[in-house]
């Protein structure tokens, strides 16, 4: 008998609490974790390190095909470490240089495509929480539940910059702003997976919400989904 692994989508623009919230349902769920951005960031850091630009198209999709990235989790932490190319990442990926990059390289179709099968193979039993742009579009449009994070630019921007402080690197408000602008710009507007919300999806508008208000909700969500789908597997 084929297992039906369910999966939960969170989709958004950068700096929603995608990353956040995810890792909080997973933990609540027991599930599985994929942070599909921090692929692409990997991608992005892996391409400044060889000195490509994003118009390098060939070199690019030759480096994400054979990328070679490992997600080590960290029992007692909860956290993931990332290793590119045997050096641990974690923290170098999350800069704005690296997001901005992976935002220009996410923006071309064969790079989209040699990520896709690394990105399923997170589907494993028990369940998937899966965090990115295009996870309930593209990647798993036979999830279960769906969700579209949101928040106000500069609600992103100020989070983002709190976040960036704590982490130990300087940031610059204006800049911020500016830089989420470009991306959500470009991520909504390209050619391939652009990001919109799913058909299918629950809307949550996170700017006058805590973390665990948006937990709730979209547990609460999730569950009525799943049960509806286990239901109707029967
Ligand atoms: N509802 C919220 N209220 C206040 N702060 C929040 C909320 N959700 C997330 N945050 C904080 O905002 C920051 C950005 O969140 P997170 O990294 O989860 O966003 P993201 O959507 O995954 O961004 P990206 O796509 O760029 O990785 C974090 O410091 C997080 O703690
Ligand atoms: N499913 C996804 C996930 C990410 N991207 C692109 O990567 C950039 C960085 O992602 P973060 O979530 O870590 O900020 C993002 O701006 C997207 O361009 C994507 O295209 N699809």
């Amino acid at each position: 008998m084929i297992k039906h692994i369910p999966v939960i989508t969170v989709d958004g623009p950068s700096g929603a609490g995608k990353g956040t919230v995810s890792r909080l349902l997973a933990e609540k769920l027991g599930w599985h974790l994929l942070d599909s951005g921090a692929i692409y960031r990997v991608l992005a850091l892996a391409a400044i390190h060889h000195g490509f630009t994003p118009d390098d198209e060939e070199s690019l999709v030759a480096l994400a095909t054979d990328l070679d990235v490992k997600f080590v989790a960290e029992e007692e932490k909860s956290l993931t470490h990332i290793i590119l190319e045997g050096e641990d990442v974690t923290v170098t990926i999350r800069t704005e240089e690296v997001g901005n990059m992976a935002s220009k390289v996410a923006a071309l179709p064969r790079i989209r495509e040699a990520l896709l099968r690394r990105q399923r193979a997170f589907k494993e039993m028990p369940g998937l929480v899966a965090d990115g742009r295009d996870m309930g579009t593209v990647v798993f449009t036979d999830a279960a539940a769906k969700i579209f994070l949101t928040a106000s630019a500069q609600e992103r921007a100020e989070r983002r910059y709190k976040q960036l402080l704590e982490k130990g690197f300087t940031a610059n408000i204006d800049q911020l702003i500016a830089e989420i602008e470009e991306r959500d710009e470009r991520d909504t507007n390209r050619s391939v997976a652009p990001l919109k919300p799913a058909e299918d999806s629950l809307f949550v508008d996170s700017t006058e919400l805590s973390i665990d208000q948006v937990v709730t909700e979209i547990l609460k969500f999730a569950h009525s989904k799943l049960s509806n789908s286990e239901a109707s597997a029967q």
